[in-house]
């Protein structure tokens, strides 16, 4: 296992780049820890592809290094970095039987038959897989043999990273939740730095320890799943983190006074002087919808457009100011016309030109 170093790396499929536009992936820096369970997670075209093959080996960047450990493997084959991958769909040997393609990748580095035996016997059960380790792979089921696929990337104990690229886009969704919970489990009994890209924020929030957020080329955040929810650095994450995303509205910002629409909110911090576009950002966890009547000053006027139920919440939707906004509101609470939104305003975030802006200490 290694840690992995992304030194000034950066990549465009164009030979003469002019513009940070002309970039698929624009400048990173980032070690990711040896051991750590990492999701890349992203729109599709932001770029997440283009990391990993570099990662990988399959891209020479235009720009930059990467070093496993002290090692620059920057020019290196994806065999010679001695890592795992599993791809979006099945790379196994019809022909073969489920136990001989989980054993393909040790009987080719020379490991031990009896060690061999071992781990193929280990990974049928994880995987239960056991009562099929005699069939052909061809007339598996696409679950089944996505299965061996990841066996086949798991069952090495020896690389410096498993690298997945969307493995479970072909699972059934029932085998999804499961397979992601027993990656989960073996990232924790063997310590396998993972990489995981997904567009997927459940597969990534579910997996990952750390996941690194990409848009438009750039990783915006990379943090914890709770770090992504509680404080995102950028509004594309308040919006592409969370069901619904973050309600994001333009917003004035004085010192400890926020004003949104035709209501100001004293806080408990204060801000700096802010120039360039003011955003202020609230999660629907974080709203509540009150009667007019009962609400006192302390909220906004919501003109209120629709009312979801999803099971033990209900979303209700509506325009502030002319900017729509979602609420996520306990089951069986009535919801008035006339109605407030009134903000925790312990919650809010304060962006500047899609960036957070972090409070004055
Ligand atoms: N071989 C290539 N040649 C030219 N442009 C490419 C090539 N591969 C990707 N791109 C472009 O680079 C950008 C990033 O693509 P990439 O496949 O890395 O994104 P992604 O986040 O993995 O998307 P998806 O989730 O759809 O796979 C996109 O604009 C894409 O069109």
């Amino acid at each position: 296992m290694a840690q992995i170093t992304l030194d000034k790396l950066a990549h465009s499929y164009l030979a003469n780049p002019k513009s940070d536009a002309d970039f698929a992936l624009k400048q990173i820096d980032y070690v990711w820890e040896d051991g750590g369970a990492y999701a890349l997670l992203g729109p599709s075209g932001c770029g997440k592809t283009t990391l990993l093959n570099i990662i990988s080996g399959l891209l020479i960047p235009s720009s930059g290094h990467v070093r496993f450990d002290t090692t620059d493997v920057t020019e290196l084959s994806p065999e010679a970095r001695n890592i795992a991958q599993v791809f979006q769909f099945p790379v196994i040997y019809d022909t073969m039987t489920v136990e001989e393609n989980l054993a393909f990748p040790l009987v080719n580095r020379g490991v031990d038959k009896s060690e061999i035996g071992k781990r193929v016997k280990d990974m049928l059960e994880t995987l239960e897989l056991s009562d099929k380790a005699k069939r052909r792979a061809q007339g598996l089921t696409a679950d089944e043999k996505q299965k061996i696929s990841l066996g086949r990337g798991l069952v090495r104990y020896d690389v410096n990273a498993i690298l997945f690229d969307e493995p479970l886009t072909v699972i059934d969704p029932h085998m999804k939740w499961q397979l992601r919970t027993k990656l989960k489990e073996l990232h924790e009994q063997f310590n396998h730095t993972m990489i995981y890209v997904t567009h997927d924020q459940t597969e990534a929030l579910t997996f990952a320890d750390k996941v690194v957020v990409m848009y438009e080329g750039e990783v915006v955040q990379i943090g914890t799943p709770e770090e992504l929810f509680d404080e995102p650095a950028h509004t594309f994450v308040g919006y592409f983190i969370g069901s619904p995303g973050m309600n994001i509205m333009p917003g004035q910002v004085q010192g400890n006074s926020v004003r949104v629409a035709d209501h100001s909110f004293t806080l408990n911090r204060e801000y700096p002087a802010l120039s360039g576009v003011t955003e202020i950002g609230i999660r629907p966890e974080f709203i509540r919808i009150v009667d007019r009547a009962n609400a006192g000053a302390d909220g906004i006027t919501m003109q209120v457009n629709a009312v979801e139920n999803i099971g033990r919440h209900q979303i209700v939707r509506g325009l502030v100011n002319g900017v729509t906004i979602d609420a996520v509101v306990e089951e069986g609470v009535a919801i008035p016309t006339d109605a407030y939104a009134v903000f925790d305003t312990n919650r809010m975030n304060v962006y500047q030109d899609s960036h957070l802006v972090r409070a004055k200490i």
